[in-house]
């Protein structure tokens, strides 16, 4: 058995970044970036009014009046000079016209005919974007996994396409004679196969493309034959079959097609048989069956793989601190990671673990806000004290 953090580092070894594409801005949402966007043009182009008002030179005092020469809206600039002793109309977004240095906004303004008065002092504001304020023509964006409001920047930018890592396919391969999907008619000793639904919406959510492939039966044949219709794709995930009992055949029928293993068995609960390495050239990922193992495995080292081969930094799953609302016994030699809900703190959130940890129970497992992380030996904690976490929904 070897340390969670030497298994990451060597799973992390099978994920390089995937080759870069490019797509349409409207389709770049999740996507992450594969290079720095460059702005094609400064935002705003031109100076611009803030408000709706009037356009003028200088710090006008209340009752001074002006005479109207023309209008600038959004989209339509004035042609000529502001001169002093003159305004022009103006609307937010439209260019100020030049010679003009602020906008008085018409709440402060009477307007008779072609000409205005001011009702108040014109205050500190001028009301004017300067060109260039938001980003300079040259200014980048640093590659990233796009968010809504960053695909409004690159809109602005001008950039039409997006060059980003192609989504890695991601083949999720349940096996065992005791499975069926969701909606067949299970034999009296069969169960419904779930890992898998977990394991796409989870690989799904972080930019992956999952293939679901059909049930391997407990069979050297079937399993190879399964085995090969994830050619294609760039990480293979087997769900079960990956313990020491007779028909837990993944590792020996993996190990014949070729499999070169970067390791098998690590020191932690739930999870322990996870195994991996590379099957004729593609990363492979042997999950334990244990639905809240296999899970568990899943935000451990399946999405920070699948992260990786999006370009994104190699890095362990995000741990974030809470305060302990039960007490714990000394942990054992392998790490614990505990099904726990969390409760709301002043500042940091509670954490309080459940009672059972049984790594079957998928009822916890979906009530669970968060993985309590225990350290290898870590000894006996009292409640107040300062843990860390994995949190289930990030
Ligand atoms: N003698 C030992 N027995 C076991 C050990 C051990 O060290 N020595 N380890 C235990 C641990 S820990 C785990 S975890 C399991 C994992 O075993 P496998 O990866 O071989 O998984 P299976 O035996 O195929 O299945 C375990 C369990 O999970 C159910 N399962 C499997 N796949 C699915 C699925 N897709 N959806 C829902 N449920 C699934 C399966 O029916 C079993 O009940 O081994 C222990 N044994
Ligand atoms: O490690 Mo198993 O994954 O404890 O249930």
């Amino acid at each position: 058995m070897i340390p969670v953090a030497e298994a990451l580092e060597r799973a992390l070894a099978l994920a390089r970044p995937l080759a870069v594409e490019t797509v349409p801005l409207a389709e770049a949402a999740g996507r992450v970036m594969a290079k720095p966007a460059v702005a094609g043009r400064d935002q705003p182009p031109f100076d611009a009014s803030a408000m709706d008002g009037y356009a003028l030179i200088g710090d006008p005092k209340v009752g001074e009046t002006f005479a109207v020469v023309g209008e600038a809206a959004a989209g339509h600039g004035f042609a000529g000079a502001v001169l002093p002793g003159q305004a022009v109309r103006i609307f937010t977004g439209a260019p100020v016209p030049q010679g003009a240095t602020r906008v008085v906004v018409q709440e402060d303004v009477a307007a008779d005919g072609d000409s205005i008065r001011l009702t108040a002092d014109a205050g500190p504001g001028i009301n004017i974007r300067p060109r260039g304020q938001d980003f300079r023509l040259g200014d980048s964006l640093s590659p990233r996994r796009l968010r809504p409001n960053d695909l409004a920047l690159l809109a602005a930018m001008n950039i039409p396409d997006v060059v980003v890592t192609r989504r890695p396919v991601v083949a999720l391969i349940a096996t065992g004679d005791e499975l069926v999907m969701p909606g067949e008619a299970p034999r009296p000793n069969q169960i419904i196969a779930s890992n898998s639904f977990a394991l796409k919406a989870l690989v799904e959510a972080e930019g992956a493309i999952a293939r679901m492939l059909p049930i391997a039966r407990d069979t050297e044949a079937d399993l190879r034959m399964v085995l090969d219709l994830a050619s294609g794709a760039d990480l293979i995930v087997t769900i079960g079959g990956a313990s020491v009992g007779d028909h837990d055949l993944v590792g020996r029928v993996a190990a014949d097609m070729g499999l070169e293993r970067a390791f098998y068995k690590i020191a932690m609960r739930p999870g322990k048989p996870l195994m991996a390495g590379r099957l004729n050239g593609v990363a492979m990922l042997g999950l334990p069956g244990n639905p809240v193992s296999s899970v568990v495995c899943a935000h451990l080292f399946l999405l920070p793989m699948v992260r990786a081969m999006l370009g994104l930094p190699a890095a362990p799953a995000p741990e974030r601190r809470a305060v302990l609302a039960a007490p714990l016994p000394a942990n054992g030699a392998r790490a614990h990671y505990m099904r726990a809900c969390l409760l709301p703190g002043d500042g940091l959130p509670g954490i309080e673990p459940f009672a059972s940890q049984d790594s079957a129970l998928l009822r916890l497992l979906a009530q669970a806000d968060a993985l309590l992380v225990r350290p290898p030996g870590d000894r006996a904690r009292a409640p107040g004290e300062m843990v860390t976490f994995i949190p289930l929904d990030a």
